[in-house]
């Protein structure tokens, strides 16, 4: 992702400073700030407060929160410490977990003195993994967005709504379900993007700002509206990204997600989830019964973040004595689901459709 003309991930080690360093969400879209990490407090805080924040993300940093650790101390019990400390952060994204289990497994069998190097080589990698499964499902995807274009007259856009930020700014690299934004966009089929603001964090932001930064045309709207513009015939297909989606195509999402599909459901609207494979959960089966929801600090849906005269600021939105619920999470279940678009290809939402694709993984 271009910002003023330079090419920049979400994260990056700087071997100069022997730390990581994060664009930090917490002042976006309004400032653009860069944060560095070295302590595991430090990776542990910038994952729970959402200083990064999505699934791809969120199992990325906690993998350089472990080489971190390793630097100063690469026993069993530092690991073993770390390893739990970090996995305590988020309860939903799975990418967190498979992040965490990749990498003790392999630092568990190595000499002590090993483990710092190969931590951080594998958190490297994890980090330019996740760089080319999202490039490959904006590669499947745009296949999708094509065929829409196709069926409309020339230079008439493509109308595709989402939800959150499954961008660029929540992975490492090209986003999941703005990975097919971007290519088609660079391959010059116009599109309009509808992005849900996503109470109560307001994520969309974030997708309008990436977008933007890129030059795809897009509109702010109201987590209401959705429905209605597909009861209009204003969108031609959702794409959504994920925290965890089951075996069965299960798919949990940011709160909100469920509401979309079941407009889209009953708009005959195609619903389609960007799936990277590490966001996987093949231990669970049953999404609603099985996933955690994080439950976050109410004050999230009481307060709102912006920008004003006096820089950043928050206000209450609710009376004082008010009371508030936030469940950060919902699943939609797979019968509601168009689609899966992985690095491997697109596949119904189902046990057979991602077994087939994944037979290596199915178990
Ligand atoms: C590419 S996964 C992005 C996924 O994560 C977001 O959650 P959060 O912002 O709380 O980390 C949201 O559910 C996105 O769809």
């Amino acid at each position: 992702m271009k910002i003023g003309g330079r090419h920049y991930r979400s994260l990056w080690w700087s071997g100069d400073k022997d730390c990581l360093e994060i664009i930090d969400q917490r002042w976006l879209p309004h400032d653009f700030r860069v944060a560095e990490l070295r302590s595991l407090d430090d990776y542990a805080t910038a994952i729970t407060e959402m200083w990064v924040r999505g699934a791809p993300l969120i199992g990325a940093t906690a993998a350089y929160g472990i080489a971190a650790v390793m630097r100063g101390d690469a026993s069993d019990a530092a690991l073993s410490a770390a390893y739990d400390r970090l996995h305590a952060t988020r309860p939903t994204a799975i990418n967190l977990r498979w992040a965490l289990d990749r990498i003790q497994a392999a630092l568990v069998p190595l000499p002590v003195p090993n483990r710092a190097g190969a931590a951080l080589q594998l958190a490297h990698e994890i980090a330019d993994e996740d760089v080319e499964i999202n490039r490959r499902i904006g590669e499947h995807g745009l296949t999708l967005i094509r065929e829409i274009a196709a069926r409309k007259p020339a230079g008439e856009p493509v109308r595709l709504l989402t939800h959150c930020n499954a961008g660029w700014i929540a992975t490492v690299d090209w986003g999941t379900a703005t990975s097919p934004m971007y290519h088609a966009h660079d391959a010059g089929i116009p599109l309009h993007v509808w992005v849900d603001e996503t109470r109560p964090r307001n994520q969309g932001a974030l997708t309008a700002w990436e977008l933007g930064s890129h030059g795809v045309p897009n509109s702010y709207i109201t987590d209401n509206a959705g429905g209605h513009l597909m009861q209009h015939g204003l969108v031609d297909m959702v794409i959504v990204g994920t925290d965890r989606t089951t075996r069965t195509g299960d798919v949990c999402n940011k709160i909100g997600t469920y509401l979309k599909a079941l407009a889209a459901h009953d708009n005959g609207v195609p619903f389609y989830v960007a799936l990277p494979s590490p966001t996987i959960d093949w231990r669970v089966s049953d999404g609603v019964s099985e996933i955690p929801i994080e439950i976050r600090n109410p004050r999230e849906v009481t307060h709102i973040q912006g920008t004003g005269a006096d820089g950043i600021a928050e206000i209450r939105v609710t009376p004082e004595a008010s009371e508030a619920r936030n469940d950060a999470f919902d699943v939609t279940p797979a019968r509601l689901v168009t689609g899966l678009i992985t690095e491997r290809g697109i596949c119904p939402a189902s046990e057979a459709g991602l077994s087939g694709l994944f037979p290596d993984m199915a178990g």
